[in-house]
């Protein structure tokens, strides 16, 4: 759970302008969903909040501490596509994480260590459906579990601040509707702060406490790329939603149920789950 302080930013490569002026505060497990017309800098916002890029001007906080220089374990990411290894099983995928977060990029975890970590990576499997799964490999799973994967990839180091760009982006709107059940329940047990990039209004409103929309409040008829998108408008979604408390109202499915006669797996987790820590034990059921 973080807040999130963005104080003047620009972004330039070279002599194009693709953010300029933002200001920003998010508060502590917010839902906030990014949304604007293609090449305004959506990502490249998101990827300055994970440190893959830097600003040009200004500052970004988290908790009032600058951002690390590098990706560090407090945010997480998922992206539309590629977020989990091809060669590693669902296991082994949601793993990785654990061992990257224990014992540095080229550690293995042993022992009891490795089985306190199996423990965890399996008790979270099992929160996002995938608990049969596990010995899998990507390529042996539909798109909308892979995006289930990817996301327990990303929960397993315990992020105070979850990036998502376009994560159900290339699912069927079917699945889409399961995921973002899945996604609305993690963001509701998990103390994350959730800032996610789409382009389907729908969702983003379906979904997020907030709703930002980046625009290029001015066009230069002759270069085009002088001027920066910035914020053109800050929606607080109503009746609010707060993170761990029941919706005063039922939402309804963003996306069309399943089609008659599928099935799918539960989201819910059938076992006893050992997953969640203290820090996310404030849980709300839905
Ligand atoms: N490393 C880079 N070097 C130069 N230009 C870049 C770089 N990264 C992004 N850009 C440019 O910045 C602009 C914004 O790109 P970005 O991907 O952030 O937009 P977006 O809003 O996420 O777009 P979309 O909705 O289509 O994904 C684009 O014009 C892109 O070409």
């Amino acid at each position: 759970m973080s807040a999130i302080t963005v104080r003047n930013v620009w972004k330039e490569y070279g002599d194009l302008v693709v953010l300029e002026r933002l200001n920003l505060e998010i508060a502590p497990r917010s839902f906030v969903a990014l949304v604007g017309p293609s090449g305004c800098g959506k990502t490249t916002f998101l990827r300055m909040l994970l440190s893959e890029d830097i600003p040009s001007r200004g500052e970004i906080l988290i908790d009032g501490e600058p951002l690390a220089r590098e990706p560090t374990a407090e945010r997480g990411v998922v992206f539309q596509r590629y977020s989990v290894f091809p060669h590693l099983t669902v296991l082994g995928n949601v793993l990785l994480g654990l061992e990257f977060e224990r014992g540095g990029i080229l550690a293995r975890l042993f022992g009891a260590a490795k089985a306190k970590a199996v423990a965890e990576a399996r008790a979270l499997l099992d929160e996002v459906g995938l608990i049969e799964h596990e010995r899998k490999y990507p390529a042996q799973l539909s798109g909308g579990m892979q995006q289930r994967l990817a996301l327990a990839q990303a929960l397993i180091r315990r992020p105070k601040v979850l990036l998502l760009d376009e994560p159900f982006g290339a699912l069927d709107p079917g699945i889409r509707g399961e995921i973002h059940a899945l996604m609305r329940r993690l963001w509701n047990e998990c103390e994350i702060t959730v800032v996610m990039v789409t382009h389907d209004l729908p969702e983003a409103f379906g979904m997020a406490t907030r709703v930002i929309a980046l625009e290029r409040p001015r066009e230069d008829p002759v270069d085009g790329s002088r001027y920066g998108a910035t914020i053109k408008a800050d929606i607080e979604v109503w009746p609010r939603r707060i993170a761990g408390e029941a919706s005063p109202h039922k939402m309804p499915p963003i996306s069309s149920p399943a089609p008659a006669g599928t099935t799918r797996p539960s989201m819910r987790g059938s076992a006893g789950t050992t997953w969640r820590s203290k820090r996310y034990s404030r849980s709300t059921k839905p």
